[in-house]
């Protein structure tokens, strides 16, 4: 009898994700070496790195680890070649990012690109490399962290809402440009998830009752809920799907009123 049902495995494939000792990457890594991915694992903080390549060794996960600030794309893209050789890129997950919030006429050019570099810059060259080494194998996923923010206006920085709406175009215009090499491009638009990066917004008793206000699931996701969909964004569950935008946002885009 025929089978429907895809497999959500990662095994024999080959992953690199940015961002990845923390937050939201971290649980994407985690969940990907669980699928049986070879991960690459990129972040500022080698301590961080060792940390996540022993725990994740001990689970028989191959895995890479780069140093590097994604800022600096060019030198962080030589060091994936060198280490991913002839193997192929199956999967890049673009997570690093960052966030100043300060309303608009506070924005310092400083400011402005550092957020503009790690959230946006960074995301396209990486995209950019890692579509040269999916065509060659005429198969790849590319996932860029996008936000709710990148959608609809919150008060959290004109600016990072800025990046995350290109994160959401540039999306678009890949996945047209590089279908026809079998490369998926997607994104996903979370709203509220507890990491570093809203430690301390997520503090605060009367931001968290507005976030679950706006929230139609009245509460804040849990990881596991955001790298379910990474999951299925780089497997061959979703490989008729491309240039999408997945909110995983308790249904907090479509609450009008
Ligand atoms: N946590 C949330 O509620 C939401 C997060 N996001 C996005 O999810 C992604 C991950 O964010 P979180 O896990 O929440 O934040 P996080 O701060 O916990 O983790 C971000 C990771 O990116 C790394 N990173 C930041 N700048 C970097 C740089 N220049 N070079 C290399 N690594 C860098 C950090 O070291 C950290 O490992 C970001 O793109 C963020 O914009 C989007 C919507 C909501
Ligand atoms: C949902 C947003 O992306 C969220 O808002 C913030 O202030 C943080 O920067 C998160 O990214």
């Amino acid at each position: 009898m025929e089978t429907y049902l895809p497999s959500f495995h990662l095994e024999g494939k080959t992953a690199v994700i940015t961002g990845a000792t923390k937050g939201i990457g971290r649980a994407i890594s985690i969940s990907y070496a669980e699928a049986g991915a070879n991960v690459i694992l990129i972040s500022r903080t080698k301590s961080d790195l060792d940390q996540l390549k022993t725990d994740l060794e001990m689970r028989g996960t191959n895995v890479q680890t780069i140093i590097g600030d994604v800022q600096q794309y060019k030198e962080i893209i030589k060091r994936v070649d060198d280490v991913i050789g002839d193997r192929s890129i199956d999967v890049w997950v673009n997570n690093a990012g960052m966030n100043i919030r300060s309303e608009a006429e506070k924005v310092t050019e400083e400011e402005w690109d550092q957020i503009i570099n790690t959230n946006m810059k960074s995301a396209f060259f990486f995209s950019q490399y890692a579509a040269k080494k999916m065509k060659e194998q005429e198969y790849g996923k590319i996932i860029n962290i996008s936000s709710v923010a990148g959608h609809v206006a919150l008060r959290t920085g004109v600016v990072y809402a800025m990046t995350k709406a290109a994160l959401i175009q540039m999306t678009k215009t890949l996945s047209l440009e590089w279908g026809k090499y079998g490369i998926r491009v997607n994104a996903i638009g979370p709203w509220y998830f507890p990491t570093s990066l809203t430690e301390k917004l997520l503090q605060n008793e009367q931001y968290v009752q507005d976030i679950v206000d706006r929230t139609p699931l009245k509460r804040i996701g849990e990881l596991k809920e955001l790298a379910g969909t990474a999951v299925f964004l780089a497997t061959e569950a979703s490989d008729y799907i491309t240039g999408q935008t997945i909110f995983v946002d308790g249904g907090m885009t479509i609450y009008g009123f």
